[in-house]
């Protein structure tokens, strides 16, 4: 059979552009279909909009708290229309990043428009037919809605809307504690709405319970309301807003509602069924190199059961590239995936918690943590939240927990500990400069190792070397 194209990639976010980017590196005739926006969610209603708020946000932080340093605190006086535009502003600068243009200059052809399977290796797009004999869906996730009566009659914000907000909220109800709800309802908080969170169990659930604990405790010190154990249950339109009334019966009133209850999956249109892709609700189901149930078609990024980040979407891509591409098996692997919640203070994670490896290996597990409270740089900064926590199973290190400022930057090297690219011992002879947060990461592995080094048979050496000199 002639194809049209090499390769057809359908979805262009973090994992359509870098898998077909790839593929087109390695000199495929690469085909990706777009029907909204180049970029996706991260570029477009994700990661890229809600750093600009969170940075907008800090600035606010900063000038509430300057007497921290000899200088007067004010109070922010917010124009939330120049937030907005700096929030847009931020998407246009990193645009040219992920256009048709940039790609097309890497020989990938874009089209724009639905992609829909007419069968197991041919797409229809406006009515043009492509074929290819390997497909990768990248079609991404949108907001999972719970069912919440009286919802379809209320306005609501979720992520795809809240950017759109030219007026800050005056009092906002975030339903969710995930890191979409906490960012938002901090940045929010910060820039000087009032600000409810209702989740289900506690916020940040996937997360390590003690770091979890840190950023709770700081966002109720700024003034956030967090409700714990908390189910919508229903809506009601107010005058002046809305009421939601949670399932144990209490109501919060708020003017805006923002739902951030995890994401979901669609498909329709789209004709997985003649594809012959096997899904249910949480994605597609995939093996290892992401293929699907339909071998020659791979499914990468929030479209499959699996984490969603814009790192794990990019990482798929290239993984598929290089397969489909060199034709080298490659599967994923996410013992050390790390995660970042982009709260102040930051909250990051790689591997396994704490509770995790206690769940899963018991005794065999030890935990070392260094507090920030005792890290100079922190004490400079007035900044002494949080800690660095590693977790090993024997010498392995099986997970790693940093909070604190900063601590999405300084979670790699436990990253690579986990990979086996490092070792508490290579980290604790590293020399780290001074004064750093990093140097934590380096007491904490060479705490875990400590009893190694101070051992009977080093100390009698070294007591035996004194003796023989004098
Ligand atoms: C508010 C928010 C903040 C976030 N912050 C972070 C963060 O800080 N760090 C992080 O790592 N992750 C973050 N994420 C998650 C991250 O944005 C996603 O994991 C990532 O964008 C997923 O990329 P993707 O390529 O898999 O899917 P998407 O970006 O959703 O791309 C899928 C694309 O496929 C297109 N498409 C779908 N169906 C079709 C079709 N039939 N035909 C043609 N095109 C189609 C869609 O239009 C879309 O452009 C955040 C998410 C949100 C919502
Ligand atoms: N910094 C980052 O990396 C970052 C930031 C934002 C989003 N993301 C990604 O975006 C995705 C979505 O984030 P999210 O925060 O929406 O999802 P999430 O699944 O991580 O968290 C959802 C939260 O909502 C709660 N919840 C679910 N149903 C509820 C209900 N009916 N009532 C009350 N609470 C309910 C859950 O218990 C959980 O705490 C995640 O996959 C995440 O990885 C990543």
């Amino acid at each position: 059979m002639a194809y049209t194209h090499d390769v057809i990639v359908i979805g262009a976010g973090s994992a359509g552009l870098v898998c077909s980017g790839g593929c087109a590196m390695f000199g495929l005739k690469p085909l990706l279909i777009e029907r909204a926006d180049m970029g996706g969610d991260c570029l477009n209603t994700g990661c890229v909009p809600s750093k600009a708020l969170i940075s907008a946000a800090h600035r606010a932080h900063d000038l509430r708290t300057a007497n921290e340093f000899g200088m007067a605190s004010v109070e922010p006086v917010v124009d939330f229309r120049a937030v907005h535009a700096a929030i847009h502003e931020a998407i246009k600068t990193i645009e040219p990043h992920d256009s048709v243009e940039r790609f097309e200059g890497m020989g990938v052809e874009v089209v724009r428009g639905d992609a829909t399977f007419t069968g197991p290796k041919s797409v229809v797009v406006d009515g043009r037919t492509y074929t290819a004999p390997r497909i990768v869906l990248a079609v991404g996730s949108r907001a999972f809605v719970p069912p919440i009566r009286g919802l379809d009659a209320v306005p609501y914000l979720t992520n795809h809307n809240v950017w759109d907000l030219t007026e800050l909220p005056q009092r906002l109800i975030v339903l969710g504690g995930g890191p979409i709800g906490m960012e938002l309802a901090q940045s929010f908080r910060r820039l000087g709405a009032q600000v409810v969170v209702a989740t289900l169990g506690r916020p940040f659930p996937k997360d390590d319970a003690d770091a979890a604990r840190i950023v709770i405790d700081r966002l109720e010190s700024e003034g956030v309301e967090i409700i714990h154990d908390a189910e919508g249950d229903a809506v009601e339109k107010t005058a002046d807003g809305l009421v939601l009334t949670l399932k144990d019966g209490r109501t919060l009133s708020g003017t805006h509602l923002l739902i951030a209850t995890g994401r979901e999956v669609n498909f329709d249109g789209l004709g997985l069924e003649v594809a012959g892709v096997a899904y249910d609700k949480k994605g597609i189901q995939v093996d290892a190199r992401r293929r699907t149930s339909a071998k020659h078609i791979y499914a990468i990024g929030d479209c499959r059961d699996g984490p969603r980040f814009t790192h794990a979407s990019g990482y798929e891509g290239g993984n598929v590239a290089l397969e489909i591409s060199l034709g080298v098996p490659t599967k994923a692997n996410y013992s050390a995936l790390p995660w970042v919640t982009y709260s102040d203070p930051e909250l990051a994670q790689v591997g396994l918690t704490e509770e995790e490896a206690q769940r899963q290996f018991g005794d065999k597990v030890t935990v070392w943590r260094e507090d920030f409270d005792h890290n100079d740089r922190a004490v400079t900064e007035r900044e002494v939240t949080g800690f660095v926590k590693l977790v090993k199973k024997g010498s392995k290190v099986i997970g790693g927990t940093v909070v604190g400022r900063g601590a999405g930057d300084l979670i790699l090297p436990i990253a690579m500990m986990i990979a086996g690219k490092s070792s508490t011992f290579g980290v604790a002879s590293l020399i780290v400069p001074y004064p750093n947060r990093s140097e934590h990461i380096k007491a904490a592995a060479f705490a875990s190792d400590e009893a190694k080094v101070f051992n009977k048979w080093s100390r009698g050496w070294a007591r035996f070397l004194a003796k023989m000199r004098g």
